[in-house]
């Protein structure tokens, strides 16, 4: 109840946060963000997980910026994302449905990142050895990263692949696989379409 008095009196600060959704061209991807982190796609729903989650203004703030710096600037006047430490995504291409579990130390550098990924806390995604002229991954749909994994070089990270805590992928995986270790293993069984959130 309480919170919700909070929510009521303090929806004024959302302004600069709804016209910057609106004048997004990929809503889509804001909206399906939305569902990943447990609401429905409402105004009203954008509010709560402004109010309540630094790493969801992270991710739509990055979502602005590409489109608008101007509109990132203005909402960062009103809340102030996560910090860099906390989660960094560079990529020209983010899917709908990103979902970060405790950011921290999380840097995503891809080339492209389909959708539905979700990352764990002190994973580091990026630069490594140069394949076909790309130095950075690239991954697919419904893609999980665990705690502490490290994805280098330009490989391919494929649709419905799990990544396991601590592992070091610099090879490319198969759609519907799980690797884990370093040196990496690849472990392909079925496919993570239809699985919940692991934590
Ligand atoms: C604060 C918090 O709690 S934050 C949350 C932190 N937790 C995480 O990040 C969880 C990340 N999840 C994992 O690492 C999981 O083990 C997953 C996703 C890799 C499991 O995938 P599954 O497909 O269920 O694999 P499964 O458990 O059957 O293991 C398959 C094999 O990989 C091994 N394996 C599983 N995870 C790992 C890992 N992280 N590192 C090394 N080997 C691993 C298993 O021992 C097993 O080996 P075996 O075939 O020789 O017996």
């Amino acid at each position: 109840m309480m919170e919700k008095v909070f929510l009521i009196l303090t929806i004024w600060r959302s302004i600069p946060v709804f016209i910057a959704f609106h004048s997004l061209r990929n809503k889509q991807a804001v909206m399906e963000d939305m569902r990943r982190w447990g609401e429905n796609e409402t105004l009203w729903s954008l509010h709560k997980l402004f109010v309540r989650s630094k790493l969801f203004r992270r991710i739509f703030l990055t979502r602005v910026s590409f489109e608008s710096r101007k509109l990132q600037k203005i909402v960062r006047l009103f809340y102030k994302p996560a910090e860099d430490f906390s989660v960094d995504v560079i990529s020209k291409k983010i899917g709908g449905g990103f979902l970060v579990c405790h950011g921290n130390s999380t840097i995503v550098y891809a080339q492209s990142i389909g959708k539905n990924f979700l990352v764990h806390q002190n994973v580091t995604v990026g630069r490594g050895k140069k394949i076909d002229g790309n130095n950075v991954p690239d991954i697919g749909d419904n893609v999980f990263i665990g705690t502490g994994a490290i994805v280098i070089g330009g490989i391919h990270i494929g649709n419905n692949v799990k990544i396991g805590a601590g592992a070091l992928v610099n090879k490319d995986v198969p759609d519907n696989c799980t690797v884990v270790g370093n040196p990496m293993r690849i472990i392909c069984k079925k496919g993570m379409e239809d699985e919940g959130i692991v934590n």
